[in-house]
């Protein structure tokens, strides 16, 4: 008997921590049972203490991998992470297209917590006018943004024009995230917008160093409920509950901005 396996690809970066990029992104579709599949863009040597090394792959070697997932696997949903340079994102935007995937969440992704670069500034253009007519959904954080739309962001009016001036980008649904925002009194507090209608989604902000990959982690996790055919809030609703429960339970790893806990939504759903 066959039963029908949610799919999800991700094309991105590699982490050596395993806390962010690709092995976040594995991980949180593992958790959330859908079957997992990548393509990498780079490798990078990292820890929790910060990027030492970027070696990005060719944009023709990035295609090769997209294309023997396409050509036979194929994917429900498709996540991008760090693309790093313009490249990548148009053969990434060309394999989208060549292959007609619709469910398309877009992180990002442009700089590391520890401060460097997983995207080079001149490909801010490409990532804008190629991937992000793309996007089902984009998943920008505070300073993404601001790059993305040329603003100041502060507060949750702010992050609501942003999220519009995304929209006219293309993207179809557009999902601010508050984490870096603290104007929001002890609350961490994401906006989507569809287009049409505002939703925010709250948590308490949790006062803790252990949240290497947390953006990666939350937009896999929208990726991976898609996959399974929920809608946008639905989808983003679950995300955020698996990203509260994976920064409240940390694993205590390394010396600087450790991973979060990708067991945690499954543990607390169990009743552990
Ligand atoms: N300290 C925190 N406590 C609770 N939730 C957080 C915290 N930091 C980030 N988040 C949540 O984690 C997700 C990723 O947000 P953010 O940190 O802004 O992204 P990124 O990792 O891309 O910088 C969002 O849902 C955000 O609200
Ligand atoms: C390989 C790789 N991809 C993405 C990131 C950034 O991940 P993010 O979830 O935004 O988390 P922080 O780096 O901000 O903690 C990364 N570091 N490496």
């Amino acid at each position: 008997m066959s039963t029908a396996i949610a799919r999800a690809l991700t094309i991105a970066g590699s982490d050596s921590g395993g806390g962010a990029g690709i092995q976040a992104d594995l991980k949180t579709f593992q958790e959330l049972r859908v079957y997992g599949m990548s393509a990498i863009t780079a490798v990078t040597s990292q820890n929790t203490l910060g990027v030492r090394g970027i070696y990005p792959l060719t944009a023709d070697a990035v295609r090769s991998q997209v294309e023997a997932i396409g050509d036979d696997l194929g994917t429900d949903a498709v996540k991008t992470g760090m693309l790093f340079n313009d490249e990548i994102i148009v053969a990434v935007a060309e394999e989208i297209r060549r292959y007609g995937w619709s469910k398309v969440v877009v992180d990002p992704v442009m700089i590391a917590k520890g401060g460097a670069s997983l995207l080079l500034e001149q490909a801010v253009r490409a990532m804008k006018e190629t991937l992000l007519p793309l996007a089902w959904v984009v998943t920008p954080n505070v300073p993404e943004a601001e790059a993305l739309t040329g603003m100041t962001i502060s507060g949750i009016a702010a992050r609501k024009e942003a999220a519009r001036r995304l929209a006219d980008f293309g993207a179809k649904h557009v999902v601010l995230k508050g984490g870096h925002d603290l104007s929001d009194d002890g609350q961490a507090i994401d906006i989507l917008y569809d287009g049409r209608d505002f939703y925010e989604f709250r948590s308490e902000r949790r006062e803790t160093r252990h949240t290497h990959g947390t953006g990666c982690t939350f937009a896999s996790a929208i990726t991976a409920e898609l996959a399974k055919g929920r809608d946008v809030p639905e989808a983003v609703e679950v995300a955020k509950a698996f990203i509260q429960a994976a920064i409240e339970y940390p694993l205590g790893l390394g010396q600087g901005h450790g991973p979060t806990n990708h067991w945690a939504y499954r543990d607390q759903e169990r009743g552990r």
